[in-house]
């Protein structure tokens, strides 16, 4: 006899070169996860402790792989019912401050952002529009990377540019919200003061970081798109705007070679000319991968020190993020350069992997916590679709 099937959530997190997915129960728990990393790269598959290759070409694409990963989901989750499915979705503009039931009239507003995200919306949207053709009936939530940010003070959204595109929503956003909101939710677990004044770094392939007070965010680096703030992986981080102005005159570049120059072959990347991955480049002992590695740090510690200015002052600094979580020399280089704001690291600590990594004197406390942005979203589409 069938044993009656669980109801269940599913969660899709579609990054720039990867797809994240957990399906969660109704009480929250946890009952699959998995990613497929490397997209455009060859494909990497990893689930509980398997890491396989995909039966899919090398160069498939983000629709392919998100193809095969619902297939492989829906072979895991047999016993389990999905009764509705939660993306995270980079843009919501000026609309969407906090998360939304999908609908034909939502899907056309999100849809108008993506030339602001144009490596992460059409992602997004077209896990939503597979899950609808597989699932009709579910009901689908988006959750949205600039929502947290919408707490920033009307001076941390302003551009100097004039009132008339500050009036038309051209502001400073910022993203990786969904990870700055459940980082948010922890701090009470970890730190003395969680209400007091905190920057959150969160260092993966795309990079930036978060003034919070009160657990609120009241700055943060990236701005209207995600391509502004801290050296990434591939995109460019602060920048003359003049630069676009050489580009476009004196090289003849049009603007798409521009996008793309900015924002897939900057970065890291771009400064190494060998990888766009941190573990790469600390393996690499060429003066283009050091140089890289040493601008990543000055630029994060620069922005500590501006993060620190709205804030007034600074209490705690908590790394996120594949770098911030896993990458302890670069941790160690950014906490030394954070000397003056009162950090004393523990250097035993840091590289042991602990979530203490300032000594018990330190007057900046130091902290990693692991970022968990598919259960935000598994919260939030229960929220919304349960009432
Ligand atoms: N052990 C490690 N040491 C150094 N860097 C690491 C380590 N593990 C992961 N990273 C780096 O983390 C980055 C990816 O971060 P992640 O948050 O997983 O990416 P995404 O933004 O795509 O979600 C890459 O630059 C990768 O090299
Ligand atoms: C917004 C953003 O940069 O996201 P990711 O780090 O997943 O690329
Ligand atoms: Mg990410």
């Amino acid at each position: 006899m069938s044993t009656a099937k669980k109801d269940a959530f599913l969660v899709l997190n579609a990054g720039s070169s990867s797809i994240k997915y957990a399906v969660y129960g109704t009480d929250l728990t946890l009952h699959l996860h998995g990613q497929v990393d490397r997209i455009g790269l060859g494909p990497a598959y990893h689930g509980g402790k398997n890491e396989i290759d995909l039966p899919v070409s090398p160069d498939a694409t983000h629709a392919e792989v998100l193809d095969w990963l619902l297939n492989h989901i829906k072979g895991l989750s047999d016993e389990l019912r999905i009764v509705g499915a939660g993306h995270r979705v980079v843009h919501g503009g000026q609309d969407f401050a906090a998360p939304a039931r999908v609908t034909d009239a939502v899907m056309a507003k999100l849809e108008k952002l993506a030339p602001l995200a144009p490596a992460h919306q059409p992602h997004n949207l077209a896990g939503i529009r597979a899950v609808a053709r597989r699932l009709a009936d579910i009901p689908q939530v988006a959750c949205f990377d600039t929502a947290f940010h919408r707490t920033q003070p009307r001076i941390a959204q302003l551009f100097a540019i004039p009132r008339s595109f500050s009036d038309d929503g051209v502001l400073r956003y910022g993203f990786h919200g969904l990870s700055y909101h459940y980082i948010s939710t922890q701090l009470t677990h970890h730190l003395d003061v969680p209400n007091g004044r905190v920057i959150v770094a969160h260092l993966g392939n795309g990079a930036s970081m978060c003034a919070m007070q009160n657990m609120k965010s009241i700055a943060t680096t990236m701005g209207y798109t995600a391509l502004d703030g801290l050296v990434m992986g591939r995109r460019c981080g602060e920048l003359d705007p003049g630069v676009i102005f050489h580009m476009l005159r004196d090289r003849g570049m049009t603007v798409e070679e521009i996008e793309t120059t900015l924002g897939s072959k900057s970065g890291l990347l771009g400064v190494s000319g060998i990888s766009s991955d941190m573990r790469d480049l600390l393996a690499s002992d060429s003066p283009a991968a050091v140089e890289a590695v040493d601008l990543f740090v000055y630029q994060a510690a620069k922005k500590i020190g501006a993060l620190a200015a709205t804030l007034g002052g600074l209490d705690a600094l908590v790394f996120t993020g594949g770098i911030g979580e896993n990458a302890a020399r670069i941790r160690a280089r950014i906490l030394q350069a954070c000397a003056w704001l009162g950090a004393d690291m523990d250097e035993t600590a840091n590289f042991a992997g602990a979530t203490r990594i300032t000594t018990p004197n330190s007057r900046l406390a130091a902290h990693v916590i692991p970022t968990d942005e598919e259960r935000i979203i598994a919260g939030e589409t229960r929220r919304l679709v349960t009432g």
